[in-house]
């Protein structure tokens, strides 16, 4: 069996992206596991941070499917929805669409390039909550958990606990130690003590107003180049700690690259966009036989979106 894909990437946080439409390929979730283990694997395979697969839905558009590099199925990706937003608006011819997640819908649409021929997406984050299961360790009045130590994981670090269908802490650091924060995300991540299901973990740091910087160790994952959702929470939190304002587009750089997220606030009720980059790599064919990948093959390169990107973060350097 022939499966084709596309590699992909938001803020070069990478993704292998399935497109499953038409229902065809009957995979079950044991296999997407495994595949996502293997496919991700940089040493020996494709390598990415997690497998997307575009699904046909009841109650949207089309439906989103993230599975970890390690094999963990997320509720949410932000940047893993603005790649599979690219393909399901190509392939729907229909702009803007609704994508169904494991927890909720999302608006997505394209938009004008964040930069020169940079083909971006915004995708509208609602499900935006600080209450959840997921910090019930933590918070176990079930108060919004906001500007607070966690002194399991850090004697002097403050943290907030926001969930975007998928656990997010973040704390403000006035220097990015990537050590303390894989240490940290680690801890975050072993034996549920802390977080039921575990939690990505971000760092970020006010650079001016409208422009922060966020770093996070992803759950199923570890250090990643960028991570929406994180750059979504840090945002938000930004505006809470009074750093931004709700409303206002804030640029958020990250080791990728950057997007740009817009925190709203309507009574008790929040939501975030996020605008950035949705940059196909290049596509390619899986040759695929009695539970085993046989042959990964590149059948087309995208140069072009390469070098504009580049581009885009060249400049970032420059200024
Ligand atoms: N990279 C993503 C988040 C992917 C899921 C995350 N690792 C989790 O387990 O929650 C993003 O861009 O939001």
């Amino acid at each position: 069996m022939k499966i084709n894909f596309v590699k992909c990437h938001g803020s070069e946080n990478d993704f292998i992206l399935i497109n499953n439409l038409d229902a065809s390929l009957n995979l079950s979730d044991t296999e997407l596991a495994h595949w996502a283990k293997c496919l991700c694997n940089r040493t020996y395979s494709i390598g990415a941070d997690g497998i997307l697969l575009l699904l046909p839905s009841t109650t949207a558009d089309a439906r989103m499917r993230i599975f970890n590099a390690d094999g963990s199925e997320p509720e949410m990706c932000g940047n893993g929805i603005r790649c599979l937003a690219r393909l399901a608006i190509q392939q729907l011819k229909k702009n803007p669409i609704q994508i169904e997640t494991k927890t909720s819908r999302i608006q997505v649409s394209q938009e004008n390039d964040i930069a020169q021929n940079v083909f971006s997406f915004n995708a509208r984050l609602q499900n935006v909550s600080f209450i959840s299961d997921d910090f019930n360790l933590i918070s176990p009045n079930k108060q919004p958990f906001i500007n607070k130590p966690i002194s399991l994981l850090s004697s002097d670090l403050r943290f907030t606990a926001v969930s975007f269908g998928n656990p997010h802490i973040v704390s403000l650091v006035n220097h990015i130690d990537k050590n303390l924060l894989e240490q940290l995300g680690k801890m975050a991540n072993i034996n549920g003590t802390i977080f039921p299901n575990g939690a990505n973990v971000s760092f970020f740091r006010f650079i001016s107003p409208q422009s922060i910087y966020v770093i996070t160790y992803e759950r199923g994952v570890g250090i990643t180049y960028a991570c929406g959702t994180a750059m979504s929470a840090a945002s938000l939190l930004s505006c809470i700690l009074n750093l931004n304002q709700f409303g206002t587009w804030i640029h958020v750089f990250n080791e990728g690259g950057m997007v740009k997220c817009l925190p709203n606030q309507s009574n008790e009720s929040y939501s975030v966009d996020l605008l950035g980059n949705a940059t196909f790599v290049y596509e390619g064919t899986l040759d695929y036989a009695n539970g085993v990948v046989k042959e990964i093959s590149k059948t087309k390169e995208f140069y072009d979106e390469i070098a504009a990107y580049e581009r885009m973060k060249k400049s970032f350097r420059e200024s």
